[in-house]
């Protein structure tokens, strides 16, 4: 595999050889397709393009002004700039050295680059491949796999440890029996109306019953080093139904584990959010008891997920409008390789700014402008991953190599949400809920 410098290089071997398979994939392109694309679209497409590599020339990339992270921005040749977009850098108060800047064509979006420490990245990083992609955590294998009951990534550790053979996981349609109410081959997907949740309307939506996605037919017993990459996300808190995409209350609750909860509220509480929206309170969407004044008080994460991108994965453009709490801040941190993350507005005609976002960068996006905002990742960065996640850190943990060896081409992002105000209890509220928790 040629590398990212080098398909960067127009006079490289690869490049050139890049450049001839391109060609002749577009030979028989229609011409003008992108026509109709709407500026969201347009720039998705720039950014996910594999050949010529995207410019990043106007991406914000704020590690370009930061001397300490001169080793980070060369990995992989890939440099934004810290000038490319209008930003506003916000004060954090006393004794901390971090930064955050919030961008005016956003209100309630803010940026803490370089905001978790190394070593708490090498810890999430553990954390969200061996302690939280697991049972009763829901996973996107879950529906088509009978997995292991400490998930993929423990066992995949066992056998890298006693040198015994791999688990080979079975396909969940082959234990079922082939009664058309659980295995359906289903036609194409139905297009879900994602309707906003509000306080007036969520009642209703939350106790339409939800079916499970029946599992694939078609898959084969996978050992398990096969299935990890394909791990795609892992939740958080309350369930996510993405037939409907409305959590599934039914389901009952596993509480947010503190190591995450704490970070994200240990986040939350460094933003000066006066600061952040002093001048945003008079906007429409903002509601009494969800008050930004309130929020070292009342944030109080319930829901999430975590992602895992492989570099050739994207998250197209979308909106979280599940939760109850509509402006509630969003923490979203990023581990591993660096991604270009884009930012638009209430539609897709709204020119994104892209973001280039690199391991140990938090994300908040809070208010009502920011969260009923389009966003989506059109590209993860190959050959980005930072020294900090080298193999030297085997003292802490033996098995940190295999950590490595996956973070090579892998990007996490942790993006965890409020659903319900603080001290809400469904199950006292909707007749029939109940929560069991299972954590
Ligand atoms: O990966 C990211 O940075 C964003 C993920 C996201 O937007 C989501 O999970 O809803
Ligand atoms: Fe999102």
């Amino acid at each position: 595999m040629p590398s990212a410098v080098e398909l960067q290089d127009p006079g490289s071997t690869a490049y050139k050889k890049a450049k001839r398979k391109h060609l002749k994939t577009i030979r028989n392109r229609p011409e003008h397709v992108d026509a109709d694309w709407t500026p969201f679209r347009a720039a998705e497409k720039k950014y996910k393009a594999r050949f010529p590599p995207p410019d990043l020339s106007a991406v914000f990339d704020l590690a370009a002004s930061d001397p300490t992270r001169v080793e980070e921005i060369k990995c992989g040749g890939w440099k934004g700039r810290a000038d490319a977009v209008d930003h506003r850098e916000i004060d954090l108060g006393e004794g901390t050295s971090k930064k955050a800047y919030i961008f005016p064509s956003v209100p309630g979006l803010v940026l803490l680059p370089s905001f978790v420490s190394p070593q708490e990245q090498r810890r999430l990083v553990q954390w969200s491949l061996k302690d939280h992609a697991r049972h009763p955590n829901e996973t996107n294998l879950d529906t088509h796999y009978i997995l292991p009951h400490d998930g993929l990534w423990n066992s995949f550790l066992r056998s890298r440890n006693e040198g015994s053979p791999e688990e080979q996981i079975q396909p969940r349609a082959s234990v079922l029996d082939s009664s058309p109410q659980l295995i359906q081959d289903s036609g194409p997907r139905p297009l879900i109306s994602n309707v906003p949740v509000s306080k007036s309307n969520f009642i209703p939506l939350i106790t339409t019953p939800k079916l499970p996605a029946p599992p694939s037919l078609t898959v084969k017993p996978t050992l398990v080093s096969a299935l990890i990459p394909k791990l795609r996300w892992a939740n958080i808190g309350w369930y996510y139904h993405w037939g409907t995409k409305q959590y599934d209350f039914s389901r009952g609750k596993i509480d947010v584990d503190p190591v995450i909860s704490n970070v994200c509220k240990k986040t939350v509480s460094t933003v000066p959010w006066a600061e952040v929206h002093g001048n945003t309170q008079n906007a429409d969407g903002w509601s009494d008891d969800e008050h930004w004044s309130t929020w070292n008080d009342s944030y109080e994460p319930d829901a999430g997920i975590v992602n895992f991108y492989q570099t050739k994965d994207t998250l197209m453009a979308h909106v979280d409008r599940s939760e109850v709490c509509a402006t509630s801040p969003l923490v979203s941190i990023s581990l591993g390789c660096a991604a270009v993350f884009l930012m638009g507005g209430l539609t897709r005609d709204v020119e994104p700014i892209p973001i280039l976002l690199r391991s140990g960068d938090v994300v908040i996006m809070s208010g009502p402008q920011c969260r009923r905002a389009y966003h989506g990742v059109p590209r993860i960065l190959e050959d980005t991953l930072p020294a900090l996640f080298g193999s030297t850190r085997i003292q802490e943990d033996k098995d940190w190599p295999l950590y490595e060896e996956y973070m090579r081409t892998t990007r996490i992002n942790i993006n965890v949400r409020q659903v319900f105000p603080k001290g809400f209890k469904p199950e006292l509220d909707l007749p029939g809920l109940h929560d069991t928790n299972r954590s």
